[in-house]
C-alpha cells in the first residue's frame, strides 16, 4: 500500500531539520490502523507509533486495553505528545531567530567597524589634501613673493637707472627664496608623513578585508552546515520512506512529508523574500547564503571605493611628485635666473660706477642727448639703451613666466577643487551605501520581527488549539478515568485469571486425557474380552457349524478370490468388483451395475491369502482320510481364476495337492508307531469326456470306469503307485504334467479344458490290531466353468465347450439332486461325476474351492461360480463314516481277491449305489503298482 499523500501547508513554518527519530529499526508492520490511530485522524492529528508513547505515571496495562476507553487514554497522551513536539518546534524556532538577531549584530558592528576605519580614512585624506592645499598656497605665496621680489629688483634698477637706489630689494629677494627651500622641505616632510599614513590606511583596510573574509568563511560553512542538515534530513526522510510505506506509519511517513515540503517551502519562500528585498522593498526571510551574497556584493563595492580612492591617493602623490619637480626645476630656474640677474645687476651696477667714476662721459652723454652728441656718447648710449631693452624683454619675459606660473597654481587650484569634489562624492556615495545598509537592516529587522511575531501567533494559535483539544481529552480522560481504573482493575484480574488458564486447561487436559485412557483401556479391556468371546463364539459356531456340517454330510464351500493379474487389463472392466466382509470371513459381495450382492460361503480367501493359509482350513479334511474317510477337494470356476494355482501352485508355492500329501506323509510318521500307512498316488484327466492315466506310459490310451460285483468303480488299467516323500511325490506330478502335454497340443489351453485328478489312497494297518482303515483322497482341478455362449468357439473348440459344459452341467445336475434329496442322482450323465460319484454323493466328505476373479470384465461369471457354489452349499450328504476292517475281513478280503479274477484296484471306495451310507466299502488292491 502505498504512503497517503498529505497536502502541504503554504505557509512557511519554521522547522527544525527532523531532530526525532521515528522507530525505524526493529518496527514490526501492523496489518491495519488501530482504533487510536483512527480516532487521532478524527481529530486530525498525525498518528504516533505506540513506541513514541510513554504514558509516563499511567497504568502501562492500560495502554493494552482495547475500546473506547483505552482511546481516549492515547489521544490524551497524543495531545501531550503534540503539545511537547510543538514546544521543541518553538524553541527550535526561537533559538534560530536568536542565530539570526545574533548575526544581525554581527554585521552592524562589523559594518560600524568598516564605517569608523572609512571615516578615519577620510580625515586623513581630508588632512593630506588640506595640508597639500597648504603647501601649494604656501608655494604660490612664495612664488608670488619671488615675482614680487623680482618686479622690485627690476623697478629698482630701473629707478637705479633712473637714480634711484634700490639696496633694500636685495635683502626682501634671498627673504623670500629662503621660504621657498623652507617650503620645499616642509613639504618632503609631510610627504613622508603622508606615505606614512597611507601604509596605515593600507594596513587598515587589509585588516577590514581579512575580517571580511572570515565572516564569509564563517557565513559559507554556516550555509554548508544547512545544507549538510538539509541533506540529511533528506536522507532520513528517504530512508524512512524506504523503511515505511506501511499502514500503520502511513501517518508518520505523511508527517516526514509534510516537515519536508515545509522545509522546501521555507527555503523557497526565504529565497524568494530575499530575492524580492533586494529588488524592492519588499520583506523576506534573512537567508544566509543571500546575506552572504549581499555582504559580499559591499564588500566589493567597498573594494571599489578604496581602490578608487587609492587611485586618487595615487594620481595625488604623482601631481604631488609632478609639482616637486616642478618646483625643482622652477628654483632652477629662478635660481638660475636670479643668478643672471644678479650678475647683469652686477654689471650694472659696474658700468654705473665706472660711469659715476668718468662724469664727463656722462656729462658728454647727456650733452650729446640735448645738443651734441660725441660719437662715443652716442655708442655708450646706444649701447645702454639695448640694455635697457634687453633688460625689459627680460623683465618681460619674467613676467610672462610669472604669469605661466600664476596659471599653473590656478591650474593646480582648479584640480585640488576637483580633487576635493571626488572626495565629497565619494563621501557621500559612502554615506548613501550606509544609508541603504542601514535602511535594508531596519528592514530586515522589520521583517524578522514580522516573521517572529506571524510564527509566535501561528504557534500561539496552534497551542491555543492543542490547549483546547487538551483540555477537551483531559476533560474526557477524566471523565472516563474511573471506567478506564475499572477496566484496568478488571483487566488485571482477568488477567490473572487467564494467566490460570494454561494450568487450569492443563490439568484439566491431563485429567481427561487420563479419564480417557481409562476409557479407553476399560473399553479396551471390555473390547478384548468381547473380541475373546467373540472368537471363543466363532470358533464355537465354526465348530458347531462343522459338527453340523459333519452331521448333515454337507459339501463344504471355500472361495478364494485370486489377485488382479495383467490379463485383467486397464480402465474400467479391470475394476475390482469384490469386496469382503470385515466380520465375518464367510462373506463376499459382488459389485455389478450398481447392485451389490452377497454370498455366503464356509471360508472367503481374499487375495491375500496365501496357499499355507487355504491348506490349513481344509488340513483336518486331509487328515480324516488318514483314518479312513474318503475326501473330495475340488476346484471350481472359470477359466483363469486360479483353479491351479490353488490345487498345483507354482513351483516356489505348491498347492493343496503336494502340501496334502506333506501332510499326510507328517502323519504317518507321527502315527509310526502303532499305523503301518500305504500311500498311493493315480493321477487322472478326463478330456473330452475320455479317462486318461497320466501316468501311464500311453497317456492317450482312453480309460473305462466299471463297476464291480460290489457296486464298486474301478477303472481297469489304471496306474497307482506308492509314494513316501515329497520327491515321490514331484517325480510323479513332473511324470503327469509331462503326459498331459505330450497329450495335447496346446498345453495352456489344454488344461484349461480338461479336468485334472489326483488320487491318493492311504491304507493303513494297525500294528497291534491288525485292523485296516482305507481313505480316499480325491483332488481334482475342474476344467474353466466359463459359458460356451461367451467364449463363442466353434469346430474343435465348440466340442471341447460342450464337453466341459456337459460335465460341469452334469457335476450341477447332481448337486440339483442330492439337494433336492432325490431318488435318481445322475452320475452317469458325464465321466467326471461318474467318477466322482463317491465323493459326491457317497461316503464322503466333500470340499469345492470356488474360484473367482475380482475384476469388473469377469463379474458376470464370478456371480455365476457364486449362485453354483451357493447351491453346492446346500447340499446334504449325510454323516460320512471310517472304512474300517478288522484284521479277520482285511485278510479274508485279501484270500478272496487271490481266488477272484476281479478287479481289485478299485478307484474309489467301493461304495454301495446311491446314496447308501454306512456300508464299509471294499477296496481289492490290485497287485502291485508299476513304477
Ligand atoms: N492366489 C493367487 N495368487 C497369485 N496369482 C494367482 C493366484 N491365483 C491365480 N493366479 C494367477 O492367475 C493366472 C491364472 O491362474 P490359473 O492358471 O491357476 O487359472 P485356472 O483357473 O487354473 O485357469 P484354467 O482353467 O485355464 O486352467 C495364473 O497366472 C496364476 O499364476
Amino acid at each position: 500500500m502505498m504512503p497517503r499523500r498529505v497536502p502541504v501547508s503554504k505557509e512557511p513554518v519554521f522547522r527544525t531539520p527532523m531532530t526525532f527519530s521515528p522507530r525505524l529499526d526493529g518496527q514490526k508492520a501492523r496489518p491495519s490502523p488501530s482504533r487510536r490511530e483512527m480516532f487521532m485522524e478524527e481529530l486530525g492529528l498525525d498518528s504516533i507509533s505506540d513506541a513514541s508513547i510513554s504514558s509516563g505515571d499511567e497504568d502501562p496495562e492500560a495502554d493494552q486495553l482495547s475500546g473506547p476507553s483505552q482511546c481516549s487514554l492515547l489521544e490524551f497522551q497524543a495531545m501531550q505528545i503534540e503539545l511537547d513536539e510543538r514546544d521543541k518546534q518553538r524553541a527550535d524556532l526561537m533559538f534560530r531567530i536568536k542565530v539570526l538577531t545574533d548575526k544581525n549584530k554581527l554585521y552592524k558592528s562589523s559594518l560600524a567597524k568598516e564605517e569608523a576605519s572609512k571615516k578615519q580614512q577620510i580625515l586623513i585624506m581630508r588632512k593630506t589634501h588640506e595640508s597639500h592645499l597648504d603647501e601649494k598656497r604656501e608655494l604660490s605665496k612664495n612664488l608670488q613673493d619671488v615675482i614680487e621680489e623680482q618686479e622690485a629688483k627690476i623697478f629698482e634698477l630701473e629707478a637705479e637707472l633712473k637714480g634711484v637706489t634700490a639696496s633694500p630689494r636685495s635683502k626682501k629677494t634671498s627673504s623670500g627664496v629662503q621660504r621657498l627651500v623652507e617650503a620645499i622641505e616642509r613639504l618632503h616632510v609631510e610627504k613622508a608623513q603622508l606615505t606614512e599614513k597611507v601604509f596605515l590606511a593600507e594596513n587598515q583596510i587589509e585588516n577590514g578585508r581579512q575580517e571580511w573574509q572570515k565572516t564569509e568563511e564563517d557565513l559559507r560553512s554556516q550555509l554548508q552546515d544547512l545544507n549538510r542538515d538539509y541533506n540529511e534530513v533528506k536522507v532520513e526522510l528517504m530512508k524512512m520512506k524506504s523503511f515505511q510505506g506501511v499502514t500503520d506509519h502511513e501517518k508518520q511517513l505523511n508527517k516526514l512529508e509534510i516537515a519536508n515540503a515545509r522545509l522546501q517551502m521555507e527555503l523557497q519562500e526565504t529565497k524568494s523574500q530575499v530575492h524580492n528585498g533586494s529588488m524592492s522593498n519588499g520583506v523576506g526571510e534573512t537567508k544566509d547564503s543571500l546575506e552572504i551574497q549581499k555582504l559580499e556584493d559591499e564588500n566589493s563595492k567597498l573594494r571599489m571605493q578604496l581602490n578608487a580612492l587609492e587611485k586618487d591617493v595615487s594620481s595625488l602623490t604623482d601631481q604631488r611628485n609632478e609639482k616637486e619637480l616642478e618646483l625643482k626645476s622652477l628654483e632652477k630656474k629662478y635660481n638660475s635666473e636670479i643668478h643672471l640677474l644678479e650678475d647683469k645687476l652686477r654689471q650694472s651696477i659696474t658700468e654705473l660706477s665706472e660711469l659715476k667714476a668718468n662724469p664727463k662721459v656722462v656729462e658728454v652723454m647727456k650733452t650729446v642727448t640735448v645738443s651734441v652728441e660725441s660719437e662715443e656718447t652716442k655708442q655708450a648710449l646706444s649701447k645702454a639703451e639695448s640694455d635697457n631693452s634687453t633688460l625689459r624683454h627680460e623683465i618681460e619675459k619674467m613676467h610672462n613666466e610669472s604669469e605661466g606660473y600664476r596659471q599653473q597654481l590656478h591650474a593646480a587650484e582648479n584640480r585640488m577643487k576637483e580633487l576635493e569634489n571626488q572626495l565629497a562624492q565619494t563621501e557621500h556615495q559612502i554615506d548613501t551605501v550606509r544609508e541603504e545598509f542601514e535602511q535594508e537592516l531596519v528592514k530586515m529587522e522589520s521583517v524578522n520581527e514580522e516573521v517572529i511575531r506571524r510564527v509566535q501567533l501561528e504557534s500561539q494559535q496552534s497551542s491555543s488549539v492543542m490547549s483546547r483539544k487538551l483540555m477537551m481529552m483531559k476533560m474526557r480522560f477524566s471523565q472516563i478515568r474511573p471506567g478506564l481504573l475499572e477496566i484496568a482493575e478488571e483487566y488485571k484480574s482477568l488477567r490473572t485469571i487467564c494467566s490460570q488458564f494454561p494450568n487450569i486447561i492443563r490439568a484439566t487436559v491431563q485429567h481427561t486425557k487420563n479419564e480417557i485412557q481409562h476409557a479407553i483401556s476399560e473399553v479396551s479391556e471390555h473390547n478384548k474380552e468381547l473380541v475373546r468371546k467373540y472368537r471363543k463364539e466363532m470358533s464355537l459356531r465354526k465348530k458347531y457349524h462343522n459338527e453340523l456340517v459333519e452331521l448333515k454330510g454337507n459339501i463344504r464351500v471355500f472361495c478364494r478370490v485370486r489377485p488382479p493379474i495383467k490379463e485383467d487389463g486397464v480402465g474400467l472392466m479391470a475394476r475390482v468388483v469384490v469386496t469382503y466382509d470385515t466380520d465375518d470371513d464367510g462373506i463376499l459381495y459382488v459389485h455389478n451395475k450398481g447392485r451389490t450382492s452377497s454370498y455366503e460361503v464356509d471360508k472367503v480367501f481374499t487375495p491375500a491369502s496365501v496357499q499355507q493359509e487355504v491348506f490349513d482350513e481344509m488340513k483336518h479334511l486331509v487328515i480324516s482320510c488318514i483314518d479312513g474317510f474318503n475326501v473330495c477337494i475340488f476346484a471350481y470356476g472359470q477359466t483363469g481364476s486360479g483353479k491351479t494355482y490353488t490345487m498345483e501352485g507354482p513351483k516356489n508355492d505348491r498347492g493343496i495337492n503336494q502340501l496334502s500329501l506333506q501332510c499326510l506323509f507328517a502323519e504317518r510318521k507321527e502315527k509310526d508307531k502303532e499305523w503301518n500307512y500305504t500311500i498311493t498316488v493315480n493321477v487322472m484327466e478326463i478330456y473330452n469326456e475320455m479317462l486318461r492315466d497320466l501316468l501311464s506310459d500311453d497317456p492317450t490310451f482312453k480309460l473305462d470306469i466299471k463297476m464291480n460285483q460290489e457296486g464298486g468303480l474301478y477303472v481297469p488299467g489304471l496306474i497307482s503307485l506308492p509314494v513316501n516323500s515329497v520327491d515321490d511325490v514331484n517325480r510323479l506330478l513332473d511324470t503327469a504334467k509331462v503326459n498331459r502335454a505330450t497329450a495335447s497340443t496346446n498345453m495352456n489351453e489344454h488344461s484349461s479344458r480338461s479336468h485334472a485328478l489326483l488320487c491318493v489312497t492311504v491304507t493303513g494297518t494297525n500294528k497291534t490290531t491288525g485292523n485296516r482303515t482305507i481313505g480316499k483322497l480325491n483332488l481334482v482341478d475342474l476344467a474353466g466353468s466359463e459359458r460356451v455362449s461367451k467364449s463363442g468357439a466353434d469346430g474343435a473348440r465348440l466340442k471341447e465347450a460342450q464337453n466341459i459344459n456337459k460335465s460341469l452341467s452334469s457335476l450341477g445336475d447332481v448337486i440339483h439332486a442330492l439337494r433336492n434329496k432325490q431318488a435318481h442322482i445322475p452320475y452317469r450323465n458325464s465321466k467326471l461325476t461318474y467318477l466322482l460319484q463317491d465323493s459326491l454323493g457317497g461316503d464322503s466328505k466333500t470340499l469345492m474351492v470356488v474360484q473367482t476373479s475380482p475384476v469388473e470384465k469377469n463379474v458376470g461369471e464370478t456371480m455365476s461360480s457364486l449362485s453354483f457354489a451357493q447351491r453346492v452349499r446346500a447340499v446334504e450328504l449325510g454323516q460320512a463314516t471310517k472304512k474300517v476292517e478288522s484284521a479277520e475281513i482285511a485278510t479274508l478280503k485279501g484270500r478272496l481277491a487271490q481266488y477272484e479274477d476281479v478287479p481289485t484296484v478299485s478307484y474309489s471306495s467301493p461304495a454301495s449305489k446311491g446314496t447308501n451310507r454306512g456300508t464299509p466299502n471294499r477296496s481289492t488292491p490290485r497287485g502291485t503298482p508299476r513304477k
